[in-house]
């Protein structure tokens, strides 16, 4: 029998993948399986943490005595089998730790939390036992809420080891109840007391009979009970009284959908090329393929990924959906509601923890069978997958920018082997290095290139905003797109305009001396914010108010630069009194469900035009939209990474998808200071195969990817020095390491190289040979553990998003 357990600790300053062994009390053997999480003692003293459970073995090598698990935290595993095998593999991949892996895939409430205590156990001061303990001999130790002249007599006591310090690992995941309503007697029973009434109690009677249509066992939400019967709540407290009924709490679920008010909808019949993919998804049922549909914007990729889901459902399997970033889509979430209802589970970044806690178990407990969610979706608890899809799969927010740094696409790969599954790529346009591997025949590639009733692309109009800063006076808007916009307007069509903000941002300059106000922690500019009226840091959060004066040499001359959206829905009020604009962008849309009613309220033509950043790029399918917009095709153009121009094609081809989308012809004005690149005119021609040859070109003889891999290794400290040492180090050491055909870039300063008063160093690696660097980079890091007490941080990023 199994008597000592594998436990992965939740210790953030000392991190390994290896688990520790302990001990199972006699009285948890038996019950304890793996995926359940535990309460373990840990290091000296009584400090106890929280870990998961990962396998179980019979002997241990370790000579001293082991300790025994504290307590169980779970009653039930939380992670299944599946997901702790994926965990140990993502964690390899993505030089992660397993316990941040591990971490991640639970639903946020689900996180440890400790609650800290002290307690006395010598004597102590009167005074100090009343103002402090107030005469107890346990208070809970909270730092953040107690005076820093208590914390610090604490600390006191504490070396005089007249307090001692205990922590408790709460569990902060909240069952949410609800009154309900349990009938207690027999109907013959109630009956008799229905006899026993006075003539003028009809209401009690009426409660009697309603009582009677129950089944013993029944538990009836006490709302329900007041609307399907009309009697108030004192009735009802009457008859608990009066011995018929018990209230107890009932589990219910947040149901994040419940505003919405969603349309039934069922299967279209399927154009052509549609039916040829959705034939081919269906025949790869049962097998671990992957697909890239490649089809243009308005081609029907949705109304595929419906009938594909139907199919799998049909045969009792489940279906994994995912998103780009799904509070951003609320049409696709509507789509696929609409069609399979409440089988369909939701999980993305706009949910309240208690809604995301609630949908997870849904999911855990197989009552809902379709997930569709933005990037951390891809660890839904799901059993039994028949087909996993992934939306706009180019899209950047499919990786994680911090630890664990993983990208979706490879986490569902990993899903689709382990289910025997097939994976579905869907895009516009894919990214490189997906659609090289279709070229391969690592993916089946299925084209859908024309629109749905072979509806035409829109026009695409290319305008040169040099030219127009030469005719006129500085505006937003061309003189072309203007007269469109106003156009439409007489004809009761809408539009969409959208201003890039990729890379960019708003910030204060004075202009007699040059003066650009900055963060005092990081290296970088401050950004404007109207909506807080303050200037605020993105990178530390550091916020202060709106300068009138230059702090450097006291000029008034102080000017706000960037064009805001605000600033731009104001221009176009006033070229435009009588447009009805609504503005899309962070500020507007941060409250819950505020992008759904802005979407539905712009869908039933309470407004004209549509205005917003990128966020209004994708998925939107209004058949009124003939006109779309780009203000500024260039800021994405303008950064130093070599995505830029891949970033620039995507946006620019999704953001004019969006016009002529239904029986009447699109248009779009992209206005540009370089009209000549070629990111701009082949996005003009709508031709993604081109883009696709010409970039691979570029990329092949600049050796990046999809020819090269990469990996971004940066180190930080507080001590600049320190950074740079440890990345001049670890590069001689690479050196040694790494084949001919490798190529290092740096160490370098990071290009904003303080951040929160720590310094950035980095290496970037390109090289051909998939598995050469990871045994290398895996011992980097274990290594780089035993430095982090000495304050230095190391990170390492496969394929990042950007080298900067
Ligand atoms: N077989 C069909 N018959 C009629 N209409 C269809 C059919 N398939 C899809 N449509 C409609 O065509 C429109 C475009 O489809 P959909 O939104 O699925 O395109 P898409 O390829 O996902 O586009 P995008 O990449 O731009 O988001 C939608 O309004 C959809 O309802
Ligand atoms: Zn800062
Ligand atoms: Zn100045």
């Amino acid at each position: 029998m199994e008597e000592l357990a594998q436990v992965v600790v939740d210790v953030p300053t000392m991190q390994t993948n290896q688990p520790y062994t302990y001990a199972i009390p006699a009285e948890f053997r038996e019950r304890l399986t793996p995926g359940m999480r535990v309460v373990v003692p840990f290091g000296k003293g009584s400090r106890v943490i929280q870990g998961f459970v990962v396998g179980f073995i019979n002997q241990s090598d370790y000579e001293g005595e082991l300790k025994a698990i504290t307590s169980i935290v779970d009653l039930y595993p939380v992670l299944n089998d599946e997901l702790l095998d994926l965990s140990a593999w993502l964690a390899q991949l993505s030089f992660a730790f397993r316990i941040s892996v591990l971490q991640t895939m639970l639903p946020n409430v689900m996180r440890a939390k400790y609650t800290k205590y002290v307690r006395v156990i010598d004597e102590i001061d009167e005074d100090v036992l009343f103002s402090i303990f107030h005469g107890q001999d346990e208070i809970e130790f909270d730092e953040a809420q107690m005076e820093p002249a208590t914390v610090s007599k604490l600390l006191d006591l504490r070396k005089h080891n007249q307090v001692e310090v205990s922590y408790q690992v709460g569990n902060r995941a909240r069952v949410k109840t609800t009154l309900g309503i349990q009938p207690l007697l027999e109907f013959e029973a109630y009956e008799e007391e229905r006899a026993g009434l006075t003539k003028t109690a009809a209401k009690q009677s009426t409660l009697i009979s309603y009582l009677q249509t129950l089944k013993p066992t029944d538990v009836i939400a006490k709302k329900t009970v007041s609307e399907v019967t009309g009697l108030s709540d004192a009735i009802i407290t009457t008859g608990e009284k009066k011995g018929w009924l018990a209230k107890v709490p009932m589990e219910t679920y947040r149901d994040p959908m419940k505003d919405y008010d969603i349309q039934a909808t069922t299967p279209l019949e399927l154009q052509a090329t549609q039916a040829e993919a959705l034939a081919a998804i269906n025949a790869a049922d049962g097998t671990a393929k992957t697909f890239l549909l490649e089809g243009v914007t308005g081609s029907g990729k949705t109304e595929v990924y419906l009938q594909a889901i139907a199919n799998v459902l049909a045969e009792g399997k489940t279906a994994l959906m995912l998103v780009p970033e799904i509070s951003l889509t609320p049409q696709m979430m509507r789509r696929v509601r609409g069609r399979f209802g409440a089988a369909v589970a939701v999980l993305h970044s706009g949910l309240s923890d208690g809604e995301r806690f609630d949908e997870w178990r849904r999911i855990e407990r197989g009552e809902a069978r379709v997930v569709v969610g933005a990037r951390s979706a891809v660890f839904a608890p799901l059993e039994n997958i028949g087909l996993i899809i992934m939306d706009e799969e180019h899209e950047t927010t499919y990786k994680q920018d911090e630890n664990p740094r993983y990208h979706a696409r490879d986490v569902a790969a990993w899903r689709s082997a382990y289910h025997n599954a097939p994976l579905v790529l869907g895009s516009a346009t894919p990214s490189l290095e997906s659609r090289a591997r279709a070229e391969k025949g690592v993916y089946e590639l299925l084209l859908m290139p024309n629109r749905i009733n072979n509806h035409p692309m829109p026009t695409v109009q290319v305008v040169d905003m040099r030219q127009e800063i030469i005719n006129g006076p500085e505006s937003n808007f061309s003189t072309d797109l203007l007269a469109a916009i106003q156009d439409r307007i007489s004809k009761g069509e809408q539009s969409v305009l959208m201003l890039n903000r990729r890379g960019f941002s708003s910030f204060v300059m004075c202009r007699d001396c040059g003066f650009v106000l900055e963060c005092p922690n990081c290296d970088i500019g401050l950004t404007l914010h109207m909506d807080t009226k303050s200037m605020k840091c993105h990178y530390c959060g550091h916020e202060e108010a709106i300068p009138h004066q230059c702090p450097n040499c006291q000029s008034n001359a102080i000017r706000y630069y960037g064009t805001g959206t605000q600033k731009v829905e104001q221009e176009l009020q006033e070229l435009i009194p009588g447009a009805k604009i609504v503005r899309m962008d962070a500020d507007t849309t941060r409250k819950k469900g505020a992008h759904d009613k802005m979407l539905t309220a712009f869908g039933n033509h309470e407004y004209d035009i549509l205005l917003g950043t990128q966020m209004i790029a994708k998925g939107l399918d209004f058949p009124d939209v003939t006109l779309v917009g780009v203000l500024n095709a260039d800021t994405s153009l303008g950064l130093p990474d070599f995505h830029a121009a891949e970033r620039t094609f995507q946006l620019l081809t999704q953001v004019s998808g969006r016009a002529g989308r239904a029986d009447k012809l699109g248009e779009v004005f992209v206005q540009t200071f370089n009209p000549e690149h070629y990111a701009i005119k082949l996005a003009q021609m709508h031709d993604y195969e081109r883009f696709f040859r010409t970039e691979m070109q570029m990329r092949h003889a600049a050796k990046y990817p999809p020819y090269y891999f990469t990996i971004k290794i940066q180190a930080s400290h507080a001590e600049e020095r320190e950074a740079a040492l440890k990345m001049s180090q670890v590069g001689r050491w690479l050196k040694n390491q790494l084949g001919t055909d490798a190529i290092m870039l740096g160490p370098t300063p990071r290009s904003i190289a303080r951040i929160n008063n720590r310094y950035y160093y980095q290496i970037v690696l390109k090289y051909r040979q998939p598995e050469e660097l990871d045994a290398a980079l895996s011992e980097l890091l274990e290594r780089a553990q035993s430095e982090a007490k000495h304050g230095l941080q190391l990170s390492i990023d496969r394929e990042p998003l950007s080298f900067m």
